[in-house]
């Protein structure tokens, strides 16, 4: 079976899904695209043979797209994987699933609704062959059990739209996904320290920052999030245990997301075109996309609120995502 997909938001990260899907991910065909600037939508269909909507509303509804990609800017994003629920379809959704947990609370209600789960979110770092292999050791519990975790994730820069908030809810939203995803539990509590900033940062920000959440069984993590380093895209990993310390292998490294996780990105595809065929939905739950943006919401109200610490505000798990 073919699985027609329709990509809603044309970008860096759409137009990059959108090759990914054309050239390593197979049993895909793309028919449908929909962005803001309809000019662009129109080259960007004729690149890929597919046909443009000008209303996204369309494209989901369309007979000719099976499943949606969701790569618009994270605020459009609600409205877009609601609408597609509705439909029936799948839908894959890049990070963050949005920008509140109010909002995921929404989708997730849809989803509820509609009695089954249709929503996968973009938390590619999942699919990275050094974060798995961490994960695996971490879960053997060779080691012991995990005490303290360290996070770093470093950008060369980030555009002049970035806010203080997006820091965290842009940036740091993968490091917080990764660690409920190695830790097996929740994050229950958020406090921003800073750091002296530094002198190429973009004013509005601060950069960098120290996200520190405790986990539910009291795993203290420390997420380093530095987007104006200059000079490299640096991610890494370390889970301190009471009988050794483990940390995360390299990767590919380069400027940005997709050097060092390329090879991320085509597998959570790949997976994400297999589910759709087979009708199952198993990668990043909307609940995660949710879990994700409570931490955030907490992160951004100690953010505001400077050195106090902020408890993350998480409504029990829905029976449809245990
Ligand atoms: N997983 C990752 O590492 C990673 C990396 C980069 C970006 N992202 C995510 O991908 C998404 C897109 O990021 P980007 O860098 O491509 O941003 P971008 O600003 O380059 O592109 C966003 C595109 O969406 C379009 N758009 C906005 N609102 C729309 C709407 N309502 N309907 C249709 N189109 C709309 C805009 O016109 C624009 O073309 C964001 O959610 C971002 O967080 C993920
Ligand atoms: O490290 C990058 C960066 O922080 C981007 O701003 C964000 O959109 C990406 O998702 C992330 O991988």
């Amino acid at each position: 079976m073919t699985v027609r997909v329709g990509m809603i938001g044309l970008g860096a990260m759409g137009r990059s899904h959108l090759t990914r899907l054309a050239t390593q991910v197979p049993g895909v065909e793309i028919t449908g695209v929909s962005d803001l600037d309809p000019e662009h939508a129109a080259r960007v269909a004729a690149e890929f043979g597919a046909v443009p909507f000008a209303d996204p509303r369309d494209l989901i509804a369309a007979r000719e797209v099976d499943a949606v990609l969701v790569c618009s800017s994270g605020p459009a994003h609600a409205p877009a994987v609601i609408t597609a629920i509705e439909r029936g379809k799948p839908v894959f959704c890049e990070k963050p699933l949005a920008p509140s947990a109010g909002d995921c609370a929404e989708i997730m209600r849809a989803e509820q609704a509609r009695g089954e789960r249709l929503v996968t979110v973009g938390f590619m770092r999942r699919f990275d062959a050094a974060y798995r292999h961490l994960r695996d050791t971490v879960a053997s519990g060779e080691f012991g059990a995990p005490l303290i975790v360290h996070s770093r994730h470093h950008n060369p820069r980030v555009p002049e739209r970035y806010t203080r908030e997006m820091s965290i809810t842009d940036t740091g939203i993968h490091d917080i996904d990764i660690v409920r995803w190695l830790l097996g539990e929740e994050i229950c509590s958020a406090r921003v320290d800073r750091p002296r900033p530094t002198r190429h940062r973009c004013t509005q920000l601060q950069d960098p920052l120290v996200l520190v959440l405790t986990s539910a069984s009291g795993v203290w993590v420390g997420v380093e999030i530095f987007v104006n380093n200059r000079h490299s895209y640096d991610v890494g990993c370390e889970v301190v245990a009471e009988t050794g310390t483990m940390r995360l292998g390299d990767g590919p490294q380069g400027m940005d997301h997709n050097a060092r996780f390329g090879p991320a990105f085509v597998a959570e595809l790949r997976q994400w075109a297999g589910s759709v065929t087979r009708g199952v939905q198993d990668g990043p739950t909307a609940w995660d996309g949710y879990a994700a943006a409570a931490v955030c919401d907490a992160g951004v109200r100690a953010l505001a609120d400077g050195g106090a610490t902020v408890p993350v505000e998480l409504m029990e798990r829905p029976a449809l995502y245990r």
